[in-house]
């Protein structure tokens, strides 16, 4: 099952009702036992899912109707996170192990299949107009960049799994986030940077918790409330910041035209 979103503009932003900045922005349900789901986006022109083998195995869909092609990854690459417990995913049948947040990465071209039974795979396709072979990402063999401070409440370590630096894609970019303890912002003081869309996940954030998440325009900013494993979609003219009522890690995921990862544009706080 695939949902489709269409582009929006920055002030349908400023005008939308709660419910109407849910639908065109906030991605839910992604992460259902036995299923593959996932929603296209015409921002970048995206494919974010979810996908839970629970006993079985899960083949990457091909979308055909949506993507228009007999394989989902023909003219497309591949980001996957696992945000569950320990699986494998077999990419054009080499079997890659996926602990919890590790990562890997699938070329142009790739058939992907996933399993493990406590496993939940978080994933991001693009447009890709090159081949890259797979690349596997172990979340504790990446070096964070600390980021903020606990006297700001926006402590947290930044792990650059794919950005345009050690694994080489067309123009997928992604990564973790991971709040430190005692802190609640994450992209704090924000950005945005344009002619490329960014999509969060928030993850390992318990039930009972929300995050309340920022978007808009600065200076015309709204905001929207989300709960454990639910993606929220950035179009370029949108900061992405948010503030948990508990701990919690994100997944950022990029793609575009721009695929510079320090080609952004800080906001001051004194301008939201
Ligand atoms: O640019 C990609 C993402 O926005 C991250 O760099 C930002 C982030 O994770 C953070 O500051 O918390």
């Amino acid at each position: 099952m695939i949902q489709v979103r269409y582009s929006t503009s920055p002030t349908s932003a400023e005008t939308s009702t709660t419910a109407e900045l849910r639908d065109n922005f906030l991605v839910q349900d992604l992460f259902v036992d036995g299923e593959v789901r996932a929603t296209y986006t015409h921002e970048d022109r995206m494919v974010i899912g979810g996908a839970v083998p629970s006993v079985g195995e899960l083949e990457l869909p091909a979308y055909a109707d949506v993507l228009g092609t007999e394989s989902h990854l023909e003219g497309r690459e591949l980001g996957i996170i696992n945000v569950g417990g320990p699986g494998h995913v077999l990419v054009d049948g080499e079997k890659f192990e996926l602990e919890h947040l590790d990562g890997l990465y699938a070329g142009r071209g790739s058939e992907v299949t996933f399993a493990g039974a406590e496993a939940a795979y978080y994933f991001v396709s693009a447009s890709a107009h090159a081949t890259y072979p797979a690349s596997h990402l172990s979340h504790d063999q990446i070096e964070p960049v600390a980021l903020g401070s606990s006297d700001s409440a926006n402590e947290r370590n930044l792990f650059r799994y794919v950005w345009g630096q050690e694994v080489e894609t067309s123009v997928l970019q992604f990564g973790v986030t991971v709040i430190a303890n005692g802190s609640v912002w994450n992209t704090f003081p924000p950005h945005l940077h344009a002619r490329r869309t960014e999509i969060y996940c928030y993850v390992d954030l318990a039930e009972e918790d929300r995050v309340f998440h920022f978007m808009g325009q600065p200076g015309a900013t709204r905001h929207l409330v989300m709960k454990n494993r639910e993606a929220v979609i950035a179009p370029p003219w949108s900061i992405h910041a948010g503030a948990g009522t508990g701990s919690y890690a994100f997944i950022w995921a990029m793609a575009g035209e721009n695929n510079c990862y320090t080609d952004l544009a800080p906001v001051a706080v004194e301008d939201l």
